[in-house]
């Protein structure tokens, strides 16, 4: 009931970077119908196809865009880190000044060595050979020099964006998660990692290229025209031709790209689904099924990256034969023409010029290709930045120290969508400080909501929630969240040591190992810790796998009382226990309830009877349960919501 919920919580709660995200929904390609071979498979299983993008966070605007101007658009959000690079780059574009130059020398050069060949002087053939080499040296050494810049530039412009977005993801609803049009953890995943390499690659092309061609481009240029005009104005007769040619492919190169991103985007989601679930999995001898299906989702990317690949190596060579063809044709045309007006040294440079002019042409063409295949990549990273969480901390919330803990519901009516019935509905309560309280409901009845809308992870429809008469609104989340300590059944550990996970709010600081020990005495959890191979310094494992349910539990109930908050909420807190450590653990609750507001939600007759007051949440509606009902063991029992 409180996975999303309290891994939400605990990650607000602190700065350590830890992510949980619960999977939300199975991801089927809905690209199988152009796989014929597929289709049987579709058939098999009668899986819902969902878009792995998130419908509430899409572009809406770059649909409409053409196709230079989304690409414009798409630039435009990764200048502001390409921007924050810029002593690298700049460095990097020095090296590449330094690179042309020296290219610029060795081409005229290289002409003048066949004037040198004809006449055989060894003297000057060695002397010219030692420039020509240092120039090749130097040019060597800069082209290094550049790609080393601009790959730091890149990859830290990626790093940057990379600790933007997943900020950005800890700052979303928890709604973004589990509502209906929620993002597979899976997906977001795979954004965070595969998809902001592949934008890296896309940064360093255009960086690589814009500068370094452009100088190369206009140096080789300025040759040409300086030998002759006529043949160079002709030359470049070609370059608008292939321009047009690389726009058309870059635009098929970002169709297919896209599709290749949601589809690996789509087994990345559904392996982060199945693999935690492999117990499951198991029980149910449920590996053919899951086979199929991972076969049905493998071969669909299978199927859209050997286009894009496919595509991606198509592209350079219709552009290498097409200005090759072109010029080709050009020049011998134009040699016959200009018979006899050309030295042998200016025709050898000339040809040299032409040479490294292909180089940039291509370059371009190919960074164009770069930008294009990964544009689908930079929109999907940038959509999870641009999403605005609707649960807001205003400019001038407050931080609340030392809460007694009395709160008050006030009128409060929530829904999860506006077509969707209300869960709350008109709901008071006023809860005082120090009290404790039990609410009791069917399944569906709206009691995690209501710890929900306590904890800010929703606002309320209506009405207002105050905490120590300070509506929740205007308190910082960060003391809001700290302030409540949760106990759910659905026990969120991390892989780290066990003083690492009782101690997670002081991650970042220096956990207080005397508190740990404390906690755990209280909890019950002492005695089983000590007995693991390196006692508190033990690692448990990815989500605490190698403890037991009661295990893991006493040990969230320990990590919620190192948080020392003034209000604690126990949802089913001792459901895992056994009967001797259940007495235990209520008796160290009991305890800690002198000093704190408590809410409880429950189905033992046991847990209920440790509070003040119980109420039953049915329809959205609350209902005290008057005092002589609550000792009447036998009507609480009748309700039928007691166990
Ligand atoms: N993220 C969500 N999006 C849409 N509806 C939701 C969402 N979470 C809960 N609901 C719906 O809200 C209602 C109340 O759910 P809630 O989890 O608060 O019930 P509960 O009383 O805690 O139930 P249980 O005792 O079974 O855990 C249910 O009808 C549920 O289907």
């Amino acid at each position: 009931m409180f996975t999303a919920l309290q891994s939400s919580l605990l990650l607000s709660n602190s700065q350590f970077l830890f992510s949980n995200l619960k999977p939300i929904s199975f991801h089927v390609s809905r690209f199988e119908s152009k796989i014929p071979n597929l289709r049987i498979h579709t058939k098999l299983l009668p899986f819902k196809s969902i878009n792995s993008s998130n419908p509430t966070i899409e572009h809406s605007q770059s649909q409409s865009y053409r196709p230079l101007l989304r690409t414009f658009h798409t630039f435009k959000t990764l200048v502001p880190y390409i921007l924050s690079q810029r002593k690298h780059i700049l460095a990097g574009w020095l090296c590449s000044v330094v690179s042309v130059f020296s290219l610029s020398l060795i081409v005229p050069k290289i002409g003048k060595f066949s004037s040198i060949i004809d006449k055989v002087d060894a003297i000057k053939l060695w002397d010219q050979s030692l420039v020509l080499g240092s120039l090749v040296f130097a040019r060597f050494v800069a082209s290094y020099c550049q790609e080393a810049f601009i790959w730091d530039a890149a990859l830290n412009a990626i790093y940057e964006i990379r600790l933007r977005v997943f900020e950005r993801v800890l700052a979303m609803d928890l709604d973004f998660f589990e509502g209906g049009t929620g993002v597979s953890s899976g997906d977001i995943a795979y954004r965070i990692t595969a998809e902001a390499s592949d934008v890296a690659d896309t940064v360093y092309s255009l960086l690589n290229t814009v500068v370094p061609s452009m100088l190369q481009l206009s140096a080789m240029a300025t040759q040409m025209l300086a030998i002759s005009p006529v043949l160079s104005l002709i030359s470049a007769l070609v370059i608008p031709c292939v321009a047009l040619v690389i726009a058309y492919l870059g635009e098929r190169q970002h169709r297919i790209s896209k599709m290749a991103s949601l589809s690996i985007a789509n087994l990345s989601s559904y392996l982060n689904e199945v693999l935690p679930a492999f117990l499951f999995v198991k029980a149910n001898s449920a590996e053919f099924c899951e086979n199929i299906r991972f076969q049905r989702l493998a071969r669909t990317d299978l199927y859209e990256r050997l286009k894009k690949k496919k595509m991606k190596a198509f592209v350079p060579h219709v552009v290498q034969a097409l200005y090759f063809v072109s010029l080709s044709m050009l020049f011998v045309g134009l040699l016959v023409v200009s018979r006899g007006s050309f030295s042998s040294s200016s025709m050898v440079s000339f040809v040299t010029s032409l040479g490294f002019l292909i180089e940039p042409v291509q370059k371009i063409g190919k960074a164009y290709n770069e930008l294009k295949e990964g544009e689908p990549a930079i929109e999907r990273l940038f959509e999870l930045i641009e999403f605005k969480p609707t649960v807001i901390e205003t400019h001038d919330a407050v931080d609340l120290n030392c809460l007694k803990g009395e709160l008050k519901f006030c009128n409060v009516s929530f829904t999860y969508g506006s077509n969707m019935p209300l869960v709350l509905d008109g709901l008071n309560l006023h809860i005082k400080a120090g009290e404790t309280v039990a609410f009791m409901g069917p399944s569906g009845g709206g009691k995690t909501t209501l710890i929900k809308l306590l904890l800010r992870l929703y606002d309320p429809l209506s009405g207002n929630i105050l905490i120590d008469n300070h509506n929740i609104r205007t308190v910082r989340f960060r003391s809001l969240r700290r302030n409540i300590g949760l106990v759910s059944q659905d026990m969120i550990l991390f892989s780290g040591t066990v003083a690492e996970n009782i101690g997670y709010y002081d991650l970042t600081k220096e956990i207080d190992m005397e508190r740990v020990k404390e906690v755990a005495q209280i909890a019950n959890a002492d005695e089983f810790i000590r007995r693991l191979p390196k006692g508190y310094n033990t690692n448990i494992g990815p989500r605490g796998l190698t403890l037991s349910g009661g295990q893991k539990q006493r040990l969230a109930i320990a990590r919620a009382l190192y948080q020392n908050s003034s209000i604690l909420v126990l949802d089913e807190a001792t459901s895992a226990l056994d009967s001797a450590s259940e007495i235990l653990v209520r008796h160290a609750l009991e305890r800690l309830m002198e000093n704190h507001t408590v809410l409880i939600i429950a189905h033992r007759l046991e847990t209920i009877l440790m509070a003040n007051r119980v109420f039953i949440l049915d329809g959205g509606k609350l209902e005290e349960l008057p005092r002589p009902a609550i000792s009447d063991y036998n009507s609480l029992i009748k309700t039928g919501l007691v166990i």
